[in-house]
């Protein structure tokens, strides 16, 4: 039975980033919320997503800037990891913030609900049993990693699987060309493993600008993981000595400790009873909503991984959400998130900085009106290494028009991933090369080549 405390004006199924940033800016307008979340709280940016990859990413960091001490004359340091230590405190970490999430929830005057939540009809949901009711609700149900429909596909791990792994493997092959891929890659690679980068085509990354491409290639090209490139998995087997990776020209990988799938993600849409509620799906999976977050169903609004969303990332869910929240119950009836220059950031070792359109993308769309700057170059962080470890940096801006209108800026090299949150800004703000150029310089820092390229 469902009484009057089970009744609300907003229900957010999923307590990941989207659905508790809505939850909670709802009910900072007035609203009466409930997030329902069957899992852990935070989704799974804070379980295993954004949240435990940076710790790992830091600890890859930590050796990569460890290997470099002799170079500023320190002598003893050579570090040994002990991955169930790094495990475990990250774990406490995470399990601190799942506790921060659970109250700041609560002191937002947001219920959690805990269980699967499942439509029995367009305005009621059941959870465990029980019955909850309200004038809208917010689907905000993520994504899960996908596999490859391929003969011993499961004896491999996917991204979920990375994160419980108790051992670091000695011999690894990460299967995929994404963001993921490469994180997953490089951290493993850094922390001691041997990896191989397995894409199916000539390289990995191939919606972002050929110039971070390239530089990405000749980067693990120098340093590692190994790229294997045209190879396409057709079958994984468990042989003496570890998994053998077997690809369709006949090539394989063998004696791997494991295989980590990063193929893609899928919409978490199961179970969710989407036909009683009348939401339709795209062919994809995904709930395709319009501009203003609708589903098909005027009241059902979808936000984040779960929808056709061409940023899958944590601050678009959330600031999804809150524009969303503020619009219905903050009286800001054109708020909306415009789902174009997202900066995002790729976590590999230099990382990746990228926002607006690429090249290819702007000269499809401007022709001869673009002009690109570019530039290469060694930062100070390896001005005392050794000429074979020293790491190139790239910097790529990409302008348009007589006023030359910064449209992309794109960044591969150390410090990258501090850097592009303020160019972002300018960009946005419609900045041109000249205001880059009349912006003084901060020496020494890789960051001045942004505004002194020529
Ligand atoms: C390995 C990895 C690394 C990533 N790194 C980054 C990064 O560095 N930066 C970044 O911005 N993004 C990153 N992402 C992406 C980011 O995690 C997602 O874009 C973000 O979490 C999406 O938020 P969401 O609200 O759509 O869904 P989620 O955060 O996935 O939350 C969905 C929640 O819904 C719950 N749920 C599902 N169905 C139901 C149901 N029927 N009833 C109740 N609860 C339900 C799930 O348990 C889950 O907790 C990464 C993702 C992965 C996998």
């Amino acid at each position: 039975m469902s009484g009057e405390q089970n009744q609300y004006d907003l229900i957010c199924i999923g307590g990941g980033s989207g659905g508790i940033a809505t939850a909670r800016r709802a009910a900072a307008h007035g609203a009466r919320c409930a997030v329902v979340e069957s899992a852990r709280l935070g989704g799974t940016c804070v379980n295993v997503g954004c949240v435990p990859k940076k710790v790992m990413w830091q600890a890859a960091h930590a050796a990569e800037v460890m290997e470099r001490a002799g170079d500023y004359g320190f002598s003893g340091v050579s570090p040994r990891l002990d991955w169930s230590a790094l495990v475990a405190a990250r774990d406490a970490y995470i399990e601190r913030l799942n506790g921060i999430y659970d109250r700041n929830l609560g002191n937002s005057g947001v219920d959690t609900i805990r269980g699967h939540a499942r439509f029995v009809d367009p305005h009621t949901v059941e959870v465990n049993g029980e019955r909850y009711r309200a004038e809208r609700f917010v689907i905000a149900t993520g994504g899960v990693p996908g596999r490859p429909g391929i003969p011993g596909g499961d004896l491999g791990i996917d991204s979920d699987g990375f994160f419980e792994m108790a051992d670091r493997p000695e011999k690894v092959a990460v299967v995929g060309a994404g963001y993921i891929a490469v994180e997953l890659a490089g951290v493993l690679h850094q922390l001691g493993s041997d990896v191989q980068l397995v894409v199916r085509r000539e390289r990995p990354l191939r919606d972002f600008d050929e110039a971070i491409q390239n530089a990405y290639v000749d980067a693990i090209g120098q340093h590692g993981p190994t790229l294997v490139n045209h190879f396409t998995p057709v079958g994984l087997e468990a042989a003496w000595g570890g998994y053998a990776l077997h690809a369709e020209d006949g090539r394989s990988l063998e004696g791997l400790d494991q295989v980590i799938w990063a193929v893609g993600r899928l919409p978490n849409t199961d179970g969710l009873g989407l036909e009683a509620a009348g939401v339709r799906l795209s062919e994809q999976g995904t709930i395709p909503v319009d501009d203003w977050q609708a589903s098909n169903q005027p009241h059902i609004f979808a936000l984040g991984d779960v929808t056709d969303n061409p940023y899958p990332l944590t601050p678009v869910a959330i600031a999804a959400g809150r524009r969303l929240a503020d619009r219905l119950w903050g009286g800001q009836s054109d708020r909306r998130l415009e789902y174009r220059d997202v900066p995002t950031v790729v976590f590999t070792h230099p990382p990746i900085g990228t926002v607006g359109l690429t090249e290819a993308d702007a000269r499809a769309r401007y022709g001869d009106a673009v002009r690109v700057y570019q530039t290469g170059f060694v930062p100070m962080d390896f001005a005392l290494s050794p000429a074979e470890a020293k790491q190139r940096s790239t910097m790529k801006l990409v302008c348009v028009g007589e006023e030359e209108r910064v449209v992309g800026i794109h960044l591969f090299g150390v410090g990258s991933d501090e850097m592009l949150q303020g160019f972002a800004v300018a960009l946005r703000m419609g900045a041109t090369k000249q205001d880059l150029d009349d912006t003084v310089a901060i020496h020494p820092t890789s960051a001045e080549e942004l505004v002194t390229m020529t």
